[in-house]
């Protein structure tokens, strides 16, 4: 099967500043892909010539098949783009609006279709508000069914829960769920790693302009987190056995506290049984499991109290 998105070798230049180096990866249709990264990393600029709102600085972006470059008027079409920031048109109601905007694309207004996005988005009481009025959640579910009105095969939502409750954010991405069930490909951004985890089924990671990781996201976070297990000592302990010198062990300063990272194919147990054997008097212990949040930390060398520039 031809694939949703390919892109090849993109780049991108402001002014001396490369915000998109040589970014490569393809978006399998049916797919729900993640793009992550921090603040800077690249994730916009990509998007935005994907969509074809920001000229290709270099390479090509290939949407089912039509060069989004020669082939504009068609990849427009197979694309919905949901912005991060909050564009609408001011004076119109949300109805006048959704329905302007089926024919700007050249489709059909399906009353049917049309409809289903009012329902599902929970628009359908504020259909006849003019838009400057309506709150900011509102305005995003109604960017939603504006990038979904004329149907397209690829929707691209850029960031769509920033700044939303969480109540409406379990809310869109059920009705994102249920969109892909129906056949849609999705591209993603989001700084909510936890979503990303849950959400997508491969997730690429950009820092810096590059891509530094893509891979399906379970594998992502198996390939990469890591459990630690923290011990309480009974007795301080002076010096760590070399023993555990492949646990990367951290011995906070009084010696009664040892920190270590347990691979993801060996159990607490185990470990446990040697640092016993070794002699070590354990006074309590616990493991935790890192996520995503934390293989996006290691990957682009983040810190907490770091925004990584
Ligand atoms: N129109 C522009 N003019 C000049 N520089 C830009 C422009 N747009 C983006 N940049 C720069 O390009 C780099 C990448 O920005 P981009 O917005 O793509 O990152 P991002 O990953 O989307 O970040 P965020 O999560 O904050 O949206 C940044 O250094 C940014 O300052």
């Amino acid at each position: 099967m031809m694939n949703a998105l390919e892109i090849d070798s993109l780049s991108k230049s402001f002014a001396g500043t490369d915000a998109v180096k040589g970014v490569s990866f393809s978006i399998k249709q049916g797919e729900i892909f993640g793009l992550l990264g921090p603040n800077g990393a690249g994730k916009s600029t990509t998007i935005n010539m994907i969509a074809g709102v920001c000229r290709v600085g270099g390479g090509s972006i290939t949407a089912f098949g039509y060069d989004n470059q020669r082939d504009y008027r068609f990849t427009r079409r197979l694309l919905g783009v949901v912005h991060q920031e909050i564009v609408i048109d001011n004076f119109f109601t949300i109805d006048q609006a959704l329905k302007l905007h089926a024919g700007y694309y050249g489709v059909k207004d399906d009353p049917a279709w049309r409809n289903l996005l009012i329902k599902r988005l929970g628009l359908g009481p504020h259909l006849n508000k003019v838009m400057l009025k309506l709150s900011g959640g509102l305005k995003r579910r109604f960017m939603i069914a504006k990038a979904l009105i004329h149907k397209p095969q690829l929707l691209i939502l850029d960031e769509p829960t920033a700044g939303v409750d969480v109540e409406l954010r379990h809310g869109l991405w059920d009705f994102v769920r249920e969109i892909n069930r129906q056949g849609i490909t999705i591209l993603l951004t989001t700084h909510y790693l936890e979503e990303a985890e849950q959400m997508c089924d491969r997730i690429a990671i950009m820092n810096h302009g590059e891509l530094i990781a893509l891979e399906k996201t379970h594998e992502l976070v198996r390939r990469l987190s890591s459990r630690r297990l923290r011990l309480w000592l009974a007795q301080e302990l002076l010096h760590v056995p070399d023993e555990l010198d492949t646990y990367r062990p951290e011995l906070s300063e009084d010696g009664s506290e040892l920190l270590l990272c347990l691979p993801p194919d060996e159990s607490a147990g185990d470990l446990l049984k040697q640092i016993c054997a070794l002699g070590l008097d354990i006074r309590d212990f616990e493991t935790d499991q890192s996520g995503l949040e934390e293989v996006f930390l290691q990957l682009t060398g983040m810190r907490e109290g770091n925004d990584g520039t």
